[in-house]
């Protein structure tokens, strides 16, 4: 059989990327996926706002929900302060061996833990695997119908404390309305909505930004 849309943006990488050069590997995604096949990573545009939230925040511990091909993770690995770690977590053992391959391409393995598995069944078992205290930065990009229970997890696991920023992708496109329900009701996080564009579309998408408040 023929190769995945996830193998032919790896092999674009390692045709148009350097090595050990975080940078270059967005660029390739980049270009891959607006001039020959849109691909579902948060993409160049929301991915300023992810840069400028997560400089903001400079988390100790972050943990990624959807790794897909690794786009997201490499541009947040590549923000991180020395020592801080991400974990990222990948339910599909196909994209999660493509995003393996990437992460090291652009020489972020160290920073990255990719745990592969179903959200719901790993967030309970984040602190006593990786000794993780509480997560200082969320990003929400797996599934939609996801977003509500494992934010819940996150909360009765301990998770996220006082100040602990969770990001959402895709709150409009395909949407998320329990989550924003969620999120902008509860006395608990102070919310706020970054309007952007669907990944290499002209398509309205944005992402939601929430302050868990403890
Ligand atoms: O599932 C996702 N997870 C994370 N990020 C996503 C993302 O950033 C997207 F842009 C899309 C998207 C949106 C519009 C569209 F037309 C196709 C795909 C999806 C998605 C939505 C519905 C599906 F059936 C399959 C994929 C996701
Ligand atoms: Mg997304």
């Amino acid at each position: 059989t023929g190769s995945s849309r996830p193998q032919r943006m790896l092999k674009a990488v390692q045709k148009n990327a350097t090595k050990g050069d975080p940078e270059s590997v967005i660029s390739a995604i980049d270009y891959y996926c607006r001039h020959k096949e849109w691909a579902m990573n948060v993409g160049d545009e929301k991915g300023l706002i992810l840069d400028s939230v997560l400089t903001e925040v400079n988390p100790s511990t972050a943990l990624e929900l959807g790794t897909y091909c690794g786009y997201s993770t490499v541009r947040i690995a590549r923000l991180l302060s020395p020592g801080s770690k991400l974990i990222t977590v990948e339910f599909n053992p196909a994209f999660a061996a493509v995003a393996r391959q990437i992460i090291a391409y652009a020489g972020l393995q160290d920073k990255v833990t990719l745990v592969e598995g179903p959200s719901g069944d790993l967030i309970p078992k984040m602190k006593a695997r990786f000794g993780i205290k509480s997560f200082d930065f969320v990003f929400l990009d797996h599934w939609k119908d996801r977003y509500v229970p494992d934010t819940k997890l996150l909360e009765d696991c301990g998770l996220v404390s006082e100040g602990s920023v969770l990001l959402a992708d895709n709150v409009i496109c395909p949407g998320a309305p329990e989550y924003l329900k969620y999120v902008r009701n509860s006395p608990r996080y102070e919310s706020r909505y970054y309007k952007s564009n669907l990944e290499y579309t002209k398509v309205e998408d944005g992402l939601e930004k929430s302050v868990f408040l403890g």
